[in-house]
C-alpha cells in the first residue's frame, strides 16, 4: 500500500458565466482521511469535487493534491492521481461494462494511447471491488439505474488512484446495495490507503460512515469538523434547512438525525 495523500483547497473562487458558486473556499483533508461533503442542491458541492480532479480551474485559490499544485498539472496527469465518480458518465450504445470500465484506464495508458500491461488486471480488479464482474460482457444500456451506477464507482476504481472523489455514489441504489456500496469504499479506503471525498445527500450515511463532514452554503465552508461535532439542530437548520432533532446511535458513536419539517428557503 502506498502512502495516501492529502487535499488542500485554499482560498478558491469559481463561477460559471454570470453565476457565482464558489467564494472563498478552504478545506484540508488529511491524507487517508473519508470526508463527507454536503449541502443544499446547486451549493456547489459537485463543482468543487471537478475542481479538485482537475476538470475545472479556479477562477482565484489553489488546489494542491499530495503537496502538487493541480495548476502545474494536466489534467491527465492530475486523473493519474484523482478519480472522480461522475453522477453521468457517457456510454456509447453498446458499449460493454468491460469497455466502460477500461476507460478509466485512460490517464495510465502509454503516449499512444495503449493500454499497458497490467491494466486488464486493474479492470478485473474494480469489476470485483463492487461485485459488478458478472456483468462484464452486458452492454451498459441494458443495465438499471442502480447496476450502472455501481458500474460507474468500477470505472472511477479502474484509475487506480490514491483520492477517489466520489459524487452522490449511492444515487439510484435500493437500501442493501447503498450500504453495501459506503462499505465497499470504507474497506477499500482501509486496504488501499485512499484518501475519499464523497458528496452524500443522506445525512444519516454521513454521520455513519465518514469522519468528517464538510458543509457548504453561500459559496462556502460553513461547518467543519467530526459528525458528531458538527450534526446538531442548528445545522440541520442553516445548512440544510430543515427542522429536526438530532440524536445518538445507541450502539455507535455517530448522530442519528430526526427531521420534522423544511424550513422556508432562504433563496
Ligand atoms: N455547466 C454549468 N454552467 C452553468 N451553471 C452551472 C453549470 N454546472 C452547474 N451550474 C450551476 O452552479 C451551481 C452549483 O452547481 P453544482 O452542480 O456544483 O451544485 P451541487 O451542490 O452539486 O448540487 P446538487 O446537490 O443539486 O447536485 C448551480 O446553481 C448550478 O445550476
Amino acid at each position: 500500500m502506498s502512502e495516501p495523500v492529502g487535499i488542500r483547497v485554499e482560498g478558491v473562487h469559481f463561477g460559471y458565466p454570470g453565476r457565482p458558486v464558489l467564494r472563498g473556499v478552504d478545506v484540508a483533508v488529511e491524507p487517508g482521511e473519508l470526508t463527507a461533503l454536503v449541502g443544499l442542491n446547486g451549493c456547489g458541492k459537485s463543482t468543487l469535487l471537478r475542481i479538485v480532479a482537475g476538470l475545472l480551474r479556479p477562477g482565484e485559490g489553489r488546489v494542491l493534491v499530495g503537496g502538487h499544485d493541480l495548476a502545474r498539472r494536466s489534467r491527465r496527469a492530475t486523473a493519474r492521481h484523482v478519480a472522480l465518480l461522475h453522477q453521468s458518465a457517457p456510454a456509447v450504445p453498446g458499449m460493454t461494462v468491460r469497455q466502460l470500465v477500461r476507460q478509466g484506464r485512460y490517464a495510465a495508458r502509454g503516449p499512444l494511447g495503449m493500454l499497458r500491461e497490467g491494466d486488464d488486471a486493474v479492470v478485473r480488479r474494480a469489476l470485483d471491488d463492487v461485485g459488478v464482474a458478472a456483468w462484464a460482457e452486458r452492454p451498459v444500456d441494458s443495465l438499471s439505474g442502480g447496476e450502472r451506477q455501481r458500474v460507474r464507482l468500477a470505472m472511477a476504481l479502474a484509475q487506480d488512484t490514491r483520492v477517489l472523489l466520489l459524487d452522490e455514489p449511492t444515487t439510484y441504489l435500493d437500501l442493501h446495495h447503498q450500504l453495501d456500496v459506503l462499505q465497499t469504499v470504507v474497506r477499500l479506503r482501509e486496504e488501499r490507503g485512499l484518501t475519499v471525498v464523497m458528496v452524500l445527500h443522506d445525512l444519516a450515511h454521513a454521520a455513519r460512515f465518514a469522519e468528517r463532514i464538510v458543509a457548504l452554503r453561500d459559496g462556502g465552508v460553513v461547518a467543519d469538523g467530526a459528525p458528531k461535532e458538527v450534526v446538531t439542530p442548528g445545522f440541520l437548520a442553516d445548512v440544510l434547512r430543515v427542522a429536526g432533532r438530532v440524536g445518538r446511535d445507541p450502539e455507535g458513536d455517530w448522530p442519528v438525525c430526526y427531521p420534522d419539517h423544511p424550513l422556508p428557503s432562504s433563496k
